[in-house]
């Protein structure tokens, strides 16, 4: 059985840039108690609670669980839930944690007992009702902010941690649904012996004395630590009294925060409470001026127990049983059976390929194939084909066949990339926390990325140029259709893989559009469309953008690969063959790709669109690695 673990924590130092940040900070939380972090805004509770989680090295002091010093197998018994819920909001709440039990539950534990733990997880965290609903967005709302606080703790939970820290959990909900969130917490903790710290900002009277301990931080120092039920006697104690029905959270905040005097007044009388019976034995040093309770009588200068208030109302021990919550024990599940020391990740490659994979897909699915965009791909298609209806095979419509040819590539190569960067900062936390969690290889995540989109990032093209290129009359053959299919997902992906660079490269969602018009607008302007007079001095900038492939090779389709053009009048052609016929004979394809600046060969465009596809998705994986750090394992 994986029960709880004792946390123990003693004279923790941090120096951040030469300030310290805490100071000489200790406390405990043992098995099936709840510790709560406490303090003003900057006195350093997240701080202490990454220090707790290892997430941030400690430069002096220690951190112990049942005893021992940190060590990689004692860190997986730790879990870490952030203040902010980051999912997939396109999965639900029962796809979030099916993917996530198979991405971190170990490889040797059967499937049916992974899909039991999800099952015994949603009763735990009391998810039935809305195991099937989407989490959602702010435009696509889904899980409430409890739910999805739930389903974030459920994620966490699935292992079977020993120790749950959590950073804020209640912040944003309304007191209702904090309440019964941390109900539910209390009812787990206690019935799995398991234990909890967590920070959290201006608590309820019934929330606050849930918690078995307080841990009240102020100026980076311990201003007080000890049990819930006797903070109002310690503030009593150095006369700091309250009102009868003042919630007792918001009173320890406000003298915290009060005057110089008063915040010295209280960090003395902590340091002093050190050397009394309330501080635990654990905590305490071997050179500690220590007196015990039969000697207080002979001289301790602070007495904590003057004055004392006994609070009797605290809410019973039988949190969530009157809501006739049925929490499963953990007794059957340990996780520790399955797992083999030295294994680097949970689950084997092959595992986490396939389950990012079933993951992307149905997160991308009706993203890219919602019924809007459909309709945006089925009406733009429509309207083009009209615009350019049935052009003649002639010289008076090759400036629309250009025009057409260009306005399609540039339409098929904007969608990707922008619906990519919409899409991609959200995802990009979503790695971010798992692979800083330690759950999968950065490679998995990749192929499953590019291997899921494929199929979807391919049927809008496809449906659009299906419709244009018939009703605008481009060269009608199979071949040639084909072959402008082909180009035009080579196209696409590659304005795909542009998207993913940049969304990976930028910092955040407006610089990564900025970067983003800038290079698809350069990438237009050097299609060779709008100029063909560039000065020689920035004219290699073509030659960088994709779009100049696309559109040549599409170009090559229609008129090297196509029938000749019939020629204008005498008076009005611009070709010399034309003159030559007197305005009767044809315009040979060669003819029309010199005119247009485009007569290389086909398979130089087909190669660079290649090599650039190739470059973007190296590099885009190359600064992954960089930028997304595993974490502990
Ligand atoms: N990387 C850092 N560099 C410099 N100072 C830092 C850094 N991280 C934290 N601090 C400082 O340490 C102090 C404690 O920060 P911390 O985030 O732990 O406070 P907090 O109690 O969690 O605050 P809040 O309730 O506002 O989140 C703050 O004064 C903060 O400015």
């Amino acid at each position: 059985m994986l029960s709880g673990v004792d946390l123990a924590f003693k004279d923790v130092h941090v120096d951040i840039n030469g300030t310290q940040i805490l100071k000489n900070v200790s406390g405990q939380a043992k098995q099936g108690d709840m510790l709560a972090i406490m303090g003003p805004s900057g006195a350093g509770k997240s701080t202490l609670l990454n220090c707790l989680s290892c997430r941030r090295p400690i430069s002096g002091g220690s951190v112990t669980l049942n005893g021992h010093p940190m060590t990689n197998k004692l860190r997986r018994k730790i879990c870490y839930v952030l203040q902010e819920d980051i999912l997939f909001t396109n999965l639900t709440c029962r796809e979030t944690l099916k993917f996530t039990a198979m991405l971190k539950m170990p490889r040797r534990m059967p499937n049916d007992m992974k899909q039991k733990r999800v099952d015994d997880i949603i009763k735990i965290l009391d998810l039935e009702k809305c195991q099937n609903t989407r989490v959602g967005d702010f435009l696509n709302p889904g899980l409430s902010g409890g739910e999805k606080k739930r389903t974030s703790i459920a994620c966490e939970l699935l292992t079977n941690p020993s120790l749950l820290v959590l950073d804020e959990p209640t912040s944003g909900l309304d007191s209702a649904i904090a309440y019964s969130l941390m109900q539910v917490l209390k009812t787990y903790t206690q019935q799995n012996k398991k234990t909890v710290v967590t920070t959290i900002h201006q608590p309820s009277s019934q929330i606050f004395y849930m918690f078995d301990n307080i841990l009240l931080l102020c100026d980076g120092q311990v201003a007080y630590f000890g049990k819930s039920t006797r903070i109002m006697t310690f503030f009593n104690s150095i006369g700091l009294y309250s009102e009868l029905d003042y919630n007792p959270a918001d009173f320890i905040l406000d003298k915290v925060k009060e005057s110089d005097e008063t915040q010295q007044k209280i960090l003395t009388a902590s340091m002093a409470m050190r050397n009394t019976d309330d501080w635990p034995r654990e905590l305490r040093s071997l050179n500690s001026s220590f007196v015990s309770k039969d000697e207080e009588d002979e001289g301790i200068t602070i007495t904590v127990h003057s004055n004392n208030i006994e609070i009797d109302n605290v809410p019973a021990l039988s949190y969530g049983l009157e809501k006739g919550i049925t929490l499963v024990s953990s007794d059957a599940f340990d996780i520790d059976k399955y797992t083999v020391e030295g294994d680097k990740w949970p689950s084997s490659f092959w595992t986490q390929y396939t389950a990012l994979l079933a993951r992307a897909f149905i997160n991308t699915k009706d993203r890219v194939l919602s019924k809007l965009t459909i309709i945006q791909t089925l009406c733009l298609a429509v309207i083009l084909g009209m615009m350019w209806f049935n052009l003649e095979r002639s010289e008076e419509t090759y400036n629309d066949r250009l025009g057409v040819i260009f306005f399609m590539n540039a339409y098929l190569a904007m969608v990707p990339v922008f619906e990519i960067l919409t899409s991609f900062p959200g995802e990009k936390k979503v790695i971010t926390k798992e692979r800083e969690a330690g759950t999968y290889r950065l490679s998995a995540y990749y192929w499953s990325k590019m291997t899921s989109e494929g199929p979807l990032v391919f049927i809008l093209p496809t449906l659009f140029l299906s419709i244009a290129y018939w009703m605008v009359n481009l060269m009608r053959e199979a071949d040639n259709f084909i072959f402008c299919w082909l180009i035009m997902l080579l196209a696409v992906f590659t304005a795909q893989s542009i998207g993913l660079l940049l969304g990976i490269i930028t910092p955040d969602f407006k610089t990564s559009i900025t970067v983003a018009s800038i290079t698809m607008l350069a990438a237009l302007l050097g299609a060779g469309f709008y100029t063909k007079h560039m000065p020689d001095w920035i004219s290699w900038i073509q030659y960088l953008s994709f779009m100049h492939y696309a559109f040549g090779a599409m170009l090559k389709i229609e008129f090297r690969y196509g029938n000749p053009l019939k020629c204008n009048p005498i008076e009005t052609t611009q070709f010399a063959s034309c003159i030559i016929s007197n305005g009767t004979g044809v315009i040979e394809g060669e003819d029309i790709l010199q005119f247009a600046k485009m007569d290389n060969e086909i398979w130089i465009d087909i190669v660079a669109l290649f090599v650039i596809f190739l470059l973007c998705r190296l590099s885009g994986y190359i600064f992954l690695r960089i930028f997304q750090k595993p974490g502990r394992n």
